[in-house]
């Protein structure tokens, strides 16, 4: 299932594959396979799956910085393998472990980001330190693991980025640290020109307030991507004890968990009687049981 858009998409990717290669058996496996994305302008998603779904893989590949070996995909309509500077400073990436200069501080890392990024905003940069509470003064290898995510996430933002790519940016984030960042990913859904995020993490309820869209993966796969407006409204779970042969129109998942559940699709089927509605967690739940 994919969201549709009418402009071009902000990322795009075709039947984009990753292998793992055993040293010992000399064989290969698929990490990431078939994954079909087109991303429309301004949406916030959430890419969501399990520990080695392949978040982090497909994150790395649509910013060239991970071997693919099938398909292909662009970022601002540039491949992804031949980022050009021009679109590399339209782009904010946060990675799972910070990306820090130990020896540097805070105030120390913006003078590296403005000498290399023209577009840097030291202003901007300075008001997100001060919203998610940085500790500027103090060199990146005295920060605490949640300290260096919030400066590692302020030096992603502070060029202002058309595209922001945050791998697990609240992992280590405490309630208080996380809801001011949610705030700050929430004001950025408000600006003039459309800016796209992708976003992943484990913390589907902070991701539920702020995403336009909602991306699973599983095992390497996309199962589904959709607006998550549309899933609240459209998609339910009702009681399915036996595994369907096969789905019928309408029928997305079935699950075996909570004595066997069937997810429905609303705008495709007439058969939701007894449906539920679904939070983000519960989904997540449902398509990986
Ligand atoms: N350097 C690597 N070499 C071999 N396999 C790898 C490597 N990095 C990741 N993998 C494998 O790729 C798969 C996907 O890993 P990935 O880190 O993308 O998952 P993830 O969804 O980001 O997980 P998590 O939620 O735990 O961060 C896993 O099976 C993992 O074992």
């Amino acid at each position: 299932m994919t969201a549709s858009t009418s402009t071009a998409p902000a990322i795009w990717a075709q039947s984009l594959g990753v292998f793992r290669y055993d040293k010992w058996s000399l064989s290969k496996s698929h990490v990431m396979q078939g994954i079909d994305l087109a991303i429309p302008e301004g949406a916030v998603v959430g890419l969501v799956g399990r520990n080695g779904a392949g978040k982090s893989t497909l994150i790395r590949a649509l910013l060239g910085l991970q071997t693919v070996e099938e398909g292909e995909s662009r970022l601002l309509g540039c491949p992804s393998l031949a980022l050009t500077d021009a679109v590399k400073e339209r782009l904010g990436y946060a990675a799972q472990t910070p990306d820090l200069f130990a020896g540097l501080s805070g105030d120390e890392h913006f003078d590296e980001m403005a000498a290399v990024y023209p577009g840097f905003n030291r202003k901007l940069a300075m008001a997100l330190a001060c919203k998610l509470d940085v500790a500027l003064g103090r060199n990146a290898d005295q920060l605490s693991l949640g300290d260096q995510q919030k400066l590692a996430v302020v030096l992603a933002l502070a060029h202002d980025p058309d595209l922001v790519i945050l791998d697990e940016p609240v992992a280590s984030l405490d309630p208080l640290s996380r809801r001011d960042f949610m705030r700050v990913l929430f004001s950025m859904r408000q600006r003039e020109t459309p800016r796209t995020v992708l976003i992943s993490s484990h913390l589907l309820s902070d991701l539920e307030r702020v995403v336009t869209h909602v991306l699973f993966l599983r095992e390497g796969r996309v199962q589904l991507f959709e607006a998550w407006d549309d899933c609240a409204e459209h998609l339910r779970v009702r009681p399915c004890a036996e595994r369907p042969q096969a789905l019928q129109a309408g029928e997305l998942h079935w699950s075996a968990a909570g004595g066997g559940r069937l997810l429905v699709d609303t705008r495709r089927t007439d058969a939701a009687a007894g449906a539920q509605a679904l939070g983000m967690e519960d989904l997540m739940e449902v398509l990986n049981t």
